[in-house]
């Protein structure tokens, strides 16, 4: 069944080459933007046809609207994926879409504007009767109401940013005398890097984890979770390693946060594939925040299930109907992702962009490689860090870390320095072996020297 003819996707990079796989088992023609250093990228190797849009600055390329719509009419591109990052949680962009005739895949312009906000979401959430932290409910409106608020919620708490992403602004409250300047600078952050100074507070949780819900729905109103991820081994807010399903999961629980996930979908108007995050921490989970995208570690997901979740998003934009029901969905097994990233991890995580001059993927039983390298590629500086995802599935957990043990030895990536070691030293790691992942993890002494 073909559900478009052509697709332009308009990303770079290993998610480009992950819509392009769907796409070509679909025998849809492909259609791949790229900036000026990406000319020689496999990425647009891979496509059926590529197109120029501008300079190396994303603001010039992979985030230029007008250029990219262009590209698609001109092309005869009837709809874009956006991938991750970049213009997939734009909903100016999705309008943009709507308005040329361009199908957006992914969920419509409404609901990313609505999930966009923290606060909104919240507060629909909290009316739903979704579990959320305490929260001021009307944002901060002056330091006298957030004063009485925070003393109510008790400290310590932390101010967020609404229109947030990635822990950008996050200010941890420790008393009330910190509150007024965390505040300021909240407010401060939040303006500059999303153009939105609105901030809230929330309870902060000291070591939380960090569970999402993947979640699937087509436009007729049929939903279907796949499971959790686990991604509380995060850095500045990035994740490196991601797993499903949560090694802490019980069936109880995982009833109860699916029919959350569900719930959130189902009252946010939701449609194609969506992550719904929690914070979880001493037996009671928070709803955080939807995001409304296809995200890096769907890979997990699709090695517990089997389903291609590019593949479903592609037939959900189509219009159709999910052929999938929840008994259709099995968990079997477990999936660890490693993000290989081209930065130093003994230099702070530096980038360290840069000529590849041996290369080496793994292979072998139950590993997936997902990358946008290749021998003698040159990594440019001005696009995010990550080169390559390097998953592993296994009957269980124990299985899937030993062959990721073994794919992290198999893999060779000469040129730029990498944060293989530090996922040698993570997998060996004895509190991650037991499932002891918490959000301030990679801040514990044993993995100070990875
Ligand atoms: N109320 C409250 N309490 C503790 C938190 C702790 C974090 C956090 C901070 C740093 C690393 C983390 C890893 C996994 C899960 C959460 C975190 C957090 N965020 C938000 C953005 C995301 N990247 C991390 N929000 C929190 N919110
Ligand atoms: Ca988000």
């Amino acid at each position: 069944m073909k559900y478009f003819n052509k697709i332009l996707i308009a990303n770079r990079g290993e998610i480009a080459i992950r819509v392009m796989r769907a796409c070509r088992e679909l025998g849809i023609e492909t259609v791949a933007i790229y900036s000026e250093p990406d000319k020689n990228s496999l990425h647009v190797k891979y496509a059926d046809e590529a197109y120029l849009v501008g300079e190396a600055h994303p603001s010039k390329s992979y985030l230029n609207k007008d250029k990219i719509i262009k590209t698609a009419l001109q092309s005869g591109a009837e709809a874009i994926h956006p991938g991750y990052g970049f213009l997939a949680e734009n909903s100016e962009f999705a309008k943009l879409c709507e308005e040329e005739g361009i199908t957006f895949i992914g969920p419509s312009w409404k609901c990313i504007e609505e999930m966009g906000s923290k606060l909104g979401s919240k507060h629909m959430m909290e009316k739903a009767g979704v579990p959320v932290l305490p929260y001021t409910p009307d944002g901060v409106t002056s330091v006298d109401d957030a004063k009485k608020i925070a003393g109510n919620i008790g400290y310590p708490v932390i101010v967020k940013a609404s229109a947030g992403g990635g822990g950008i602004g996050m200010q941890i409250v420790e008393s009330e005398a910190e509150l007024e300047e965390a505040i300021e600078k909240g407010m401060r952050i939040a303006k500059s890097a999303f153009g939105d100074s609105t901030v809230f507070i929330e309870k902060y949780l000291v070591k939380p984890r960090h569970i999402e819900f993947q979640v699937l729905c087509d436009q007729q109103g049929n939903r279907v979770h796949l499971y959790d991820r686990e991604c509380s081994i995060q850095r500045r807010h990035q994740k490196l390693v991601e797993e499903a399903p949560c090694p802490i999961m019980t069936d109880e629980l995982r009833e109860k946060m699916s029919q959350s996930a569900l719930k959130v979908a189902e009252v946010s108007g939701y449609y194609n594939a969506g992550t719904v995050e929690f914070l979880y921490s001493d037996g009671e989970y928070y709803f955080m925040e939807m995001n409304t995208r296809l995200q890096v570690e769907h890979t997990v997901t699709e090695m517990i299930t089997g389903i291609d979740l590019v593949r479903q998003q592609i037939k959900v934009a189509a219009g159709e109907e999910l052929s999938l029901s929840q008994e259709d969905i099995n968990l079997h097994g477990h999936a660890i992702e490693c993000r290989i990233n081209a930065e130093d991890p003994l230099n702070n995580f530096t980038a360290d962009p840069g000529k590849i001059v041996r290369y080496r993927s793994p292979g072998g039983p139950g590993i997936r490689v997902d990358s946008g390298i290749h021998m003698g590629y040159s990594i440019p500086p001005m696009y995010d860090s990550m080169i390559s995802k390097l998953c592993s599935w296994g009957v269980d957990r124990q299985e899937s870390i030993e062959r990721m043990r073994r794919a992290i030895y198999e893999y060779v990536i000469l040129g730029v320095r990498t944060t293989l070691p530090l996922h040698h030293a993570i997998m060996n790691n004895k509190e991650f072996v037991a499932g002891n992942t918490h959000t301030h993890f990679l801040k514990e002494e044993h993995i100070k020297n990875s």
